[in-house]
């Protein structure tokens, strides 16, 4: 039975989507697609991520995020809003006067419809030779009509296409130079409204397939469930006039916390091109995460077509640049995604990279090549440049498979089941007693500290129950070492000896096991096992 009572929040106070705009698609067709290669990605980290930053970045923040961002693999950049500061303007003019731009990058670099910013806008361009697109918005939804523009719709297109009037005037005639128009706040204007609109910008700057035109829609402040974006923009899909000549694009915010499958099921519906920040920086909670999305697909076996192969690299420019941290649990950059502390996960993470390892054996391919299906990882974090180390970390929620698995990470030593047993009652009663985590070095001390204790002369005679003869490297140095279980009486515990040979080995685990039943302290772990 529902047990909950109604909040104190005043919700009364909210509609809606359904209530706030008409979203007339019924036959929808997006649900039944599948996503089979990648859209056109376009980082608008220099623009929209820079202007939600509280110190937006400089010029070589800038330059080295840009230089970034290009050597990923990213073929179209939107580099700024060059009106709006000094800083913009001269970026701009650095990626040209340096004619830092390769060829087959295009840069955008954004305006809003107004004349003098648009003439700005083109004299930061003013020399490049590659391509360029000049990205025009204008809020089309009803309350910025309204409220901040103050312009009925009749007012608002004139506002739009004397814009692209001006667009075309100051660049009409450069062939490096194509259009973008972003009706801004899409998912909240009516959609006869922005079709017209965008009907009337294709035909204006005269769309054609040599030519295209983007038409961005933008989810500027998302406000509901995916799906209801998928159905706008699989009905401008169907509906907008030279539909061969528009790159239908999307650039979903993440207000909701819905950002990415926003963009996932609007390129079900009909998206060719995504505008998003690199790992989801942008106004309030930012613009959807292109890594992300890309990652996404590259778990679905689709390549991304951006090369995440040194995530920590990235990471660490986007971090400088930003100035902003990722947050641990951030999708597959975060410190702790691909890390499991809790014991079940561990014994399941390990078995997964033992089986994984023989099956790259059985099918003769490196374990980089094989098919990936190891539990609680959704992708090998060696593919975007993780090492393993991390994947399991040791507290007091561990179990034996974690802690054998650190053990064996730390000193190459392989511990037989009942060991391993013994040992995590030992460090469960070393967890829960200083409630932190023990590092893989710090797990090796201790199982020094438990099993190879040293030894005297008046030890007590053990009768030895197993012995297990194995290898430990530890800085560099292979010893032998001998795991014996003995028993003097009541219950049976382990001891570790190590050597040059195995003989001495050997003789020390055995006078180990000695100065511990002198103690006399067999674990309940061992009496359970
Ligand atoms: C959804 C987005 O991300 S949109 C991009 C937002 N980014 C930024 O604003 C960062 C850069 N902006 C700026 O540096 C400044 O706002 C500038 C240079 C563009 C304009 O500065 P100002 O001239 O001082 O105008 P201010 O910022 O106060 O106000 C915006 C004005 O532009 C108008 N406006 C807003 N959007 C648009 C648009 N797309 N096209 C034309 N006019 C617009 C507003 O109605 C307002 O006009 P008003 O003063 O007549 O009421
Ligand atoms: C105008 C566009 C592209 C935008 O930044 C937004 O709507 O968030």
């Amino acid at each position: 039975m529902n047990r909950q009572q109604p909040s104190p929040m005043p919700s009364h106070r909210y509609r809606d989507v359904f209530a706030r705009v008409d979203v007339p698609l019924v036959d929808r067709i997006w649900p039944s697609n599948r996503i089979t290669e990648a859209p056109l990605w376009v980082p608008v980290d220099l623009r929209d991520g820079n202007q939600a930053l509280p110190e937006p970045m400089d010029p070589a923040r800038k330059r080295e995020f840009f230089e970034l961002m290009v050597s990923i693999g990213y073929k179209e950049i939107e580099v700024g809003y060059p009106s709006a500061s000094a800083t913009d303007f001269d970026f701009v003019r650095l990626l040209a006067d340096r004619r830092l731009i390769p060829d087959d990058v295009t840069i955008v670099v954004f305006t809003p419809a107004r004349r003098d910013l648009i003439e700005r806008t083109m004299q930061s361009v003013a020399g490049i030779t590659t391509d360029v697109v000049i990205h025009m918005y204008t809020a089309t939804a009803p309350v910025w009509r309204d409220v901040v523009l103050q312009r009925d719709v009749d007012d608002l297109k004139r506002l739009i296409t004397s814009g692209g009037e001006d667009v075309l005037e100051f660049a009409g005639d450069a062939d490096n130079v194509r259009f973008e128009f972003s009706p801004e706040v899409f998912n909240v204007t009516e959609p006869d409204v922005v079709l017209d609109i965008c009907d009337t910008m294709t035909t204006l700057w005269d769309a054609s397939p040599d030519r295209p035109v983007i038409l961005n829609l933008p989810a500027t402040v998302e406000i509901a469930t995916p799906n209801v974006y998928a159905d706008q923009i699989e009905y401008m899909h169907h509906n907008l006039g030279r539909r061969e000549s528009v790159i239908l694009s999307v650039h979903p915010h993440n207000d909701r916390g819905t950002g990415v499958a926003c963009a996932e099921l609007a390129v079900l519906a009909g998206a060719q091109r995504v505008e998003g920040c690199i790992f989801g920086n942008g106004e309030r909670t930012g613009n959807v995460d292109i890594a992300t999305l890309a990652l996404n697909l590259h778990a679905q076996g689709v390549d991304p077509m951006i090369d995440f192969s040194d995530i920590d690299r990235i990471r660490r420019v986007v971090e400088r640049a930003n100035g902003i941290e990722i947050h641990p649990r951030h999708p597959y950059v975060g410190d702790l995604v691909h890390t499991a502390f809790s014991g079940t996960h561990q014994d399941a993470i390990r078995k997964g990279f033992v089986a994984h390892s023989r099956d790259a054996a059985r099918r003769g391919v490196a374990e980089s090549d094989a098919p990936w299906a190891v539990p609680y990882l959704p992708i090998d974090p060696a593919d975007i440049g993780r090492s393993y180390d991390a994947v399991i970390r040791v507290n007091s929620q561990s179990g034996k498979g974690g802690i054998g698995y650190l053990i064996e990470s730390a000193a190459g030593l392989t511990l037989p089941r009942r060991l391993e047993i013994d040992f995590a009652a030992a460090v469960q009663r070393h967890t829960d007693g200083s409630g932190a985590e023990v590092t893989a070095s710090e797990l090796w001390t201790l199982f020094l500290a438990t099993y190879a204790r040293a030894t005297d002369a008046d030890g007590r005679s053990v009768s030895v129950v197993e012995r297990h003869i194995r290898t430990a490297t530890v800085d560099g140095q292979t010893l032998n070492v001998v795991l014996v279980e003995w028993t003097a009486g009541a219950g049976a515990r382990w001891a570790m000896g190590v050597g040059d040979t195995v003989e001495s080995a050997a003789t020390s685990a055995t006078a180990a096991a000695e100065v511990m039943a002198r103690e006399h302290q067999p674990s309940d772990a061992s009496l359970r096992s």
